[in-house]
């Protein structure tokens, strides 16, 4: 059975990134292979499944910093392997999984790092950046630690700030790996509200995400990954059914609707 590649509600819109039968091995095993997926303009995909399936790898490669095993990726029409790493990071905004910073600087000095890419090199930032910093850090309800470290901030509270960079970038595709991982369920859905308003405003995010009830909540579509395989992609209604999900963890989980929402339960 050949995937889809055309997605109907979408019409001509060209797609921002296209995986043309991308594959995937960690050693001799197989993670992913021949996955053919377009991510449109105003889409935004979630990657689910178990530890270890290659959720990671995936962003990886679609941020450039991997190779892919097979196939390719394209971004705005063109192989992402043509790219430079500048131009990738005009293009694409990366939140990766939560990770302590090499170099120490302040939070608004680190936000405005995220202009670097769209600027010419060796550029000091201007007081327009500056305020752009500070609504960025604002959004993610993180403005009053403009000035600490971002080494003495807690885990979400650096989560927010590395969202806050990506936010200033205006890069159009969104990476973002377990970006909820840290934050309190009042900061989970903060920040991606602020996905919803980049993809509503015409952008493309994918995003690691263990939590499947924010997935229906925010999210036009879905990737499940299974051990060697994509076992799904499409609308996360049709895509997490029961019987889809359990084989996917190995688990028997249940899905029922509460006041109009879905809720899991393993
Ligand atoms: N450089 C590497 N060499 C060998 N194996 C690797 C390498 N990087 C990752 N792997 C393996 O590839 C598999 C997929 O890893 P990946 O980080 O993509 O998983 P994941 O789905 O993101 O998992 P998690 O939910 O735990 O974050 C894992 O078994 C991992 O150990």
């Amino acid at each position: 059975m050949g995937m889809s590649v055309i997605d109907s509600q979408q019409g001509t819109r060209a797609p921002l990134l296209e995986l043309r039968g991308l594959g995937a091995r960690a050693g001799e095993r197989t993670l992913f292979e021949e996955l053919r997926l377009n991510i449109f303009p105003g889409q935004a995909w979630a990657v689910v499944g178990p530890n270890g399936v290659g959720k990671t790898t995936l962003m990886r490669m679609l941020a450039g910093v991997r190779l892919p095993d097979g196939g390719q990726v394209m971004l705005g029409g063109r192989a992402l392997s043509t790219y430079t790493r500048r131009e990738i990071a005009r293009e694409v905004g990366v939140v990766p999984q939560a990770s302590v910073p090499v170099f120490d600087f302040g939070a608004l000095e680190f936000v405005l790092m995220g202009l670097h890419a769209s600027r010419p090199r060796f550029s000091l930032p201007g007081v327009g950046d500056h305020r752009a910093g500070l609504e960025a850090l604002a959004r993610l309800e993180v403005e009053h630690l403009a000035h600490r470290p971002v080494s003495s901030l807690s885990g979400g509270e650096r989560q927010r700030v590395v969202m806050a960079r990506t936010l200033v970038t205006q890069a159009r595709v969104w990476l973002l790996d377990e970006p909820t991982a840290n934050l309190d369920l009042r900061h989970q859905l903060r920040l991606l509200e602020v996905v919803r308003e980049h993809v509503d405003e015409g952008g493309a995010a994918v995003a690691v995400l263990h939590d499947l009830e924010l997935v229906h909540r925010f999210f036009d579509r879905v990737l499940l990954l299974a051990p060697g395989r994509a076992l799904g992609w499409g609308a996360p209604e049709d895509t997490l059914t029961e019987e889809q999900v359990s084989e996917a963890f190995g688990l028997a989980m249940r899905r029922l609707q509460v006041e109009g929402r879905w809720v899991w339960l393993a």
